[in-house]
């Protein structure tokens, strides 16, 4: 399933990126020699895709991230973004981590249009801003600060400074891990929500099994590291999905099973 942008007043209306990850492979120089995190990795997203990698903690999928936002360059293989190597960061490609890390002396508005001034572009674009706080709900607090926020509406404004960008991929580094369990659950809806709006591809890393099936298209498991592809799962449901779906627990067994743990539940 391919997200499609048809709201109008969605503000963020560009086609997903097409990324490429041929035969990667990555090492760290430790102290105690080379480390090695990644080992022949070969995955693809395609335009407006959902893809989640899920695996066990330490295994290199944030390594993995911040290759293909182009934060650091792989030891060997190739990554691409239509065709085109990435070789560097690139406003198309947009990181959201786990930590909202807001300016706490600017307010939400001036937040959110850090992307654009950094550009040079906010006086052109200053509506965008507007659009991007209307996609995540925030329009009545654009003039709060970011200590009159709740961690849920926090991560709305690290979402919206994200979206301003037109970002053709969106990369998610758990986005949703320091919310409770409540906030969460309504985030991750949020989230479908923007994907299918703005049509962005999306590449999200999180220690949920749920939260990966519930959101993606495919579910990547990486095995210990070096990371290694270790299974695919194609969430062959469509959206908005039910989360008591049958067919969603039995891909939670699967999951699971792939990842080395047995669900007795
Ligand atoms: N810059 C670095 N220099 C040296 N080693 C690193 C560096 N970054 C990560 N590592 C190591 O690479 C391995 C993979 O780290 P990474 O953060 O990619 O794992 P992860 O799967 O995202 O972990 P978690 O699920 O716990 O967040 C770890 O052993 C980590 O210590």
């Amino acid at each position: 399933m391919v997200a499609t942008a048809t709201t109008a007043d969605a503000g963020v209306r560009q086609a997903g990126a097409h990324i490429d990850i041929r035969g990667v492979s990555h090492w760290f120089d430790v102290p105690a020699g080379p480390l090695q995190v990644l080992d022949d990795i070969d995955l693809s997203v395609k335009p407006g895709e959902f893809v989640a990698l899920l695996g066990p903690s330490g295994c290199g999928k944030s390594t993995l991230l911040r290759l293909v936002a182009g934060l650091e360059p792989a030891t060997a293989g190739r990554i691409t973004q239509d065709d085109a190597p990435i070789t560097r960061p690139d406003p198309s490609r947009i990181v959201v981590f786990q930590d909202p890390t807001l300016y706490p002396w600017r307010s939400v508005w001036d937040n959110v249009a850090l992307g654009l001034q950094a550009r040079g572009v906010l006086k052109a674009q200053r509506g965008r801003v507007d659009e991007a706080l209307k996609l995540v709900g925030l329009t009545d607090f654009a003039k709060a600060f970011p200590h009159q926020l709740s961690g849920g509406m926090a991560q709305r404004v690290a979402l919206a400074r994200a979206l301003v960008n037109d970002p053709q991929l969106l990369v998610l580094d758990e986005p949703l891990g320091k919310l409770d369990s409540l906030t969460r659950i309504a985030m991750q809806s949020e989230l479908i929500n923007l994907w299918q709006r703005a049509g962005f591809s999306a590449l999200l890393v999180t220690h949920d099994v749920e939260e990966a099936l519930f959101l993606a298209n495919r579910v990547i498991v990486l095995s210990d590291r070096p990371a290694r592809i270790a299974a695919e799962i194609v969430v062959d449901l469509p959206y908005p999905r039910h989360r008591g779906h049958a067919r969603l627990a039995e891909l939670r067994h699967e999951a699971l099973r792939h990842l080395g743990l047995d669900a007795t539940w």
